[in-house]
């Protein structure tokens, strides 16, 4: 006997429960499949759990440097039993409030994994033993990504960590070898050595934070170097020996030489692979795309009529806030709408410390597009809210196009992800940068940095 529903969603993902509240609380008759992690990954393993923890090393890395405030505290530990135990405290309560918001909105929530066994049946093998078979109107797939391990001989027999397990590691590790300079290795090496473990990061790139401008990517460089960070770009991992959370040796090349380094840990935070594989997806007729992708139209629709797909399965942008968007797209145009993923402003934080803010171009990406751009830069020991901080380290930038649009905008610096959304904003309201530079804004905060910023924009 199968069961039917208004609307299924495989995976609980942000933009999937965030329909599957909004259509139960119509009245609709909804049911969410996890497998796993109440609420999807954010909440659990990704970016909450990391901000979490990287709020931890921030706490020390400001303890450490507190005798430059005046403050002098006698002695210090780091106890990684309690950060990792704050941690979890935290997603405890997140999971509640998941709960709450199911049993409120009429949204149920099978625990168990799905499987398509037709283009509008979906068998579910439940968590706590037995199965079961539904149909519906609807299927909504959320099914997220997972780390994905580089082929590398002798890495996958050494157990490296992902983030998943770094985040529920509660002892330091003496040397943490990342694979992977993007924003999982940026985020937590810097984290992990201000905890105090040793950090190398091997990036087969030839800069880290491979999709920011050069200017931007060297300052961050030379940041996190100046933490004793060590960092090799350029280079080729050949083979690994040995256990991570032993020991391991790691031996790497790049053009001139070869060599090896040895270490604790290994963390592989090297880029993502969709949870799309053995599902039943190609039976049901969901095409996917060479990288293993859901292929979906700009309404986020699948070759299959009446199956869509959200997030990064579906190859947006790997965001929380995008699987967000992805939802009101598909809430809107279900009723009658017609909204589309096309030009969407995508702005997102790195959280190192100094974070970096971004939205838009990039200064590379505009010029490639054959803009004619000029770019605006203000240190931000040149903002006044950074002398009374001591957070003097980076920069603010601006890219305008020939008109006076705003095509981009970068801040390595204190707050940059807040001052960033203020220039998003002022993005989506298609502003001239004049507007920002001559706006009133509060004094002394870092946001007062754009009057600079913008006065400094070349004549056109
Ligand atoms: C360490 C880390 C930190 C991050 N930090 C940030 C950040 O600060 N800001 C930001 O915007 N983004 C961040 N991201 C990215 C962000 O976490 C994801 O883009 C976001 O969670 C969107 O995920 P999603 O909706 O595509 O799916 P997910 O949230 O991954 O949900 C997919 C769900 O589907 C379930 N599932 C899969 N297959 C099945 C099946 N067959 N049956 C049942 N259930 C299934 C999975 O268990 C999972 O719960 C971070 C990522 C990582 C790895
Ligand atoms: N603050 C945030 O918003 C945030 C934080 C973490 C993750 N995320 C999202 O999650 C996604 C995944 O993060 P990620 O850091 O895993 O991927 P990433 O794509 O950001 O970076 C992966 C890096 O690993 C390198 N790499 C790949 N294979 C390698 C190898 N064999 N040896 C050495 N280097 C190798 C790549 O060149 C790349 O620079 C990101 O794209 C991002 O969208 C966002």
């Amino acid at each position: 006997m199968s069961e039917h529903y208004d609307l299924i969603v495989i995976g609980s993902g942000e933009g999937g429960k965030y329909l599957a509240w909004t259509l139960a609380g119509q009245g609709q008759k909804v049911v969410v499949v996890e497998r796993r992690w109440i609420g999807g990954s954010c909440p659990n393993t990704n970016c909450l759990p990391s901000k979490n923890e990287i709020w931890s090393a921030e706490t020390a890395h400001s303890v450490r440097h507190s005798a430059q405030m005046g403050i002098g505290v006698e002695s210090m530990t780091v106890d990684m039993r309690r950060v990792v135990e704050r941690k979890r405290e935290m997603v405890r309560g997140l999971i509640d409030m998941h709960l709450d918001l199911f049993r409120s909105s009429g949204a149920e929530l099978a625990m168990g994994h799905a499987q398509l066994t037709g283009p509008r049946r979906v068998r579910v093998e439940l968590n706590d033993g037995g199965r079961r078979d539904l149909t519906a109107e609807k299927i909504v797939l959320n099914l997220g990504t997972s780390a994905e391990i580089p082929a590398v001989p002798g890495l996958a027999e050494a157990m490296p960590m992902t983030h998943v397990e770094i985040l529920e590691l509660d002892a330091l590790p003496r040397h943490l070898l990342i694979i992977g300079a993007g924003y999982v290795g940026l985020e937590l090496g810097q984290a992990y050595r201000r905890f105090g473990a040793e950090v190398t990061l091997l990036e087969t790139g030839s800069q880290i934070a491979s999709r920011e401008d050069a200017d931007v990517s060297g300052e961050l460089r030379r940041l996190l170097e100046a933490e004793g960070i060590i960092i090799h770009t350029g280079v080729n991992i050949r083979s690994v020996r040995g256990r991570s959370g032993d020991a391991v040796e790691v031996s790497v090349a790049n053009e001139d030489a070869e060599w090896s380094i040895g270490a604790s840990h290994i963390l592989v935070a090297a880029g993502r692979r969709p949870n799309t594989r053995g599902i039943g997806l190609e039976e049901a007729g969901v095409a996917l795309t060479p990288r293993g992708m859901i292929a979906v139209d700009e309404r986020l629709e699948t070759t299959t009529p009446g199956i869509w797909a959200i997030g990064e399965c579906a190859g947006s942008p790997a965001f929380t806030h995008a699987s967000l968007d992805d939802f009101r797209i598909i809430r809107d145009n279900l009723a009658g709408g017609n909204r589309s993923t096309r030009d969407r402003l995508m702005p997102y934080c790195l959280f190192t410390d100094p974070p970096l803010g971004r939205t838009g171009l990039t200064e590379t990406e505009a010029k490639a597009l054959g803009h004619d751009v000029r770019v605006a830069k203000l240190p931000m020991a040149r903002v006044l809210r950074s002398r009374t901080t001591g957070r003097r380290d980076g920069f603010m930038k601006a890219i305008i196009g020939p008109d006076d649009r705003l095509l981009g905008f970068a801040m390595l610096g204190a707050e940059g992800g807040e001052v960033m959304a203020a220039v998003h904003v002022a993005m989506l309201a298609g502003l001239p940068y004049t507007a920002i530079r001559d706006a009133i804004i509060a004094h002394p905060t870092n946001a007062e940095g754009l009057n600079a910023l913008f006065s400094a924009v070349p004549r056109a």
